[in-house]
């Protein structure tokens, strides 16, 4: 028997995808917009939760950077991306009166905030609930897994780039999962080598592989390698949608082949 969904509960959201890193900046919430809007391409109701409280980027990445989240009779009601409402986004950005203001909060603080977006937002019906998570593993990532662990099937996927220091700390990030108990659903290398413009020809800028080799000394899959693409660097600031938009891109293969790869595994 299917559970009652109450509105302001995750019991409606049928797989949860925490996107992890060890590292800032390799681009996490990169690939949790993409592998979002990767979902709805592909006829899936997706959700996004943003506990990265001190950098909340997504909100500009899909241009509804400002907007305010409303309350209803079972919490917040989140900020649907589009018409259809096949994408809606909970995020610290929505909460703050000026969207630079920096949130300089302690541990207990956003613990309880992390709390509430998962127990206060009417989350509805959801096929995928993509959840950003700040760098590395602090008490904000142990909140999280405290609070989504009861709505399980909970997956955990890491994002590193090829260099050897960033998967260094993805190793942490792995015992990490280890430690708490957290299904790898998989390795994404991204920034993995310019794919030029005019002849197509992959430079590999930093090392390239680092990923791959890691997810299988680990026992893992892995599931891509997604190349610097100046398209999606646009996209991302403009807010477009890069995979309604340009799938003759570089990053579009190895995006679209990543969130296959999560349907193929989590059936629904
Ligand atoms: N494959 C890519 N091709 C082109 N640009 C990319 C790619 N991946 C990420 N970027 C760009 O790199 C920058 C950092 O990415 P992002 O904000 O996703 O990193 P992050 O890991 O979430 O960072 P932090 O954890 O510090 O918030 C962004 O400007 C983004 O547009
Ligand atoms: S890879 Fe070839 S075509 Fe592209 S910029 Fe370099 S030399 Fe020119």
């Amino acid at each position: 028997m299917e559970a009652a969904v109450e509105p302001g509960n995750l019991a409606g959201v049928r797989h949860i995808i925490l996107v992890l890193s060890g590292k800032g900046g390799v681009g996490k919430s990169t690939i949790s917009t993409e592998l979002a809007l990767a979902l709805r391409h592909a006829g899936k109701k997706v959700g996004i939760l943003d506990v990265d409280l001190c950098g909340p980027s997504i909100p500009h990445m899909l241009k509804v950077q400002g907007q305010a989240v409303h309350q209803c009779d079972g919490g917040w009601v989140p900020v649907f991306v589009d018409q259809a409402q096949s994408i809606s986004l909970m995020s610290v950005g929505f909460l703050l009166e000026k969207p630079d203001e920096a949130v300089v909060w302690r541990g207990p603080k956003k613990n309880a905030l992390i709390k509430q977006f998962v127990s206060d937002v009417a989350w509805g019906q959801l096929d995928y609930l993509v959840v950003d998570t700040p760098p590395g593993t602090s008490d904000e990532h142990m909140a999280a897994v405290d609070a989504l662990r009861p709505f399980s099937p909970l997956g955990a996927l890491v994002v590193t780039t090829p260099q050897a220091v960033s998967v260094g700390d993805v190793r942490r990030e792995l015992t990490f999962c280890r430690k708490v108990g957290l299904r790898v659903i998989g390795i994404v290398e991204n920034m993995s080598g310019f794919v030029c413009p005019h002849c197509a020809e992959c430079t590999n800028v930093f090392s390239r592989g680092g990923g791959e080799e890691l997810a299988r000394h680990a026992g893992v899959p892995f599931l891509g390698s997604v190349p610097l693409d100046p398209k999606l660097t646009r996209s991302l600031e403009e807010g477009r949608d890069f995979i309604q938009e340009f799938p003759s891109s570089p990053a579009f293969p190895a995006l679209s082949s990543i969130a296959e790869k999560i349907l193929n595994e989590t059936p629904i």
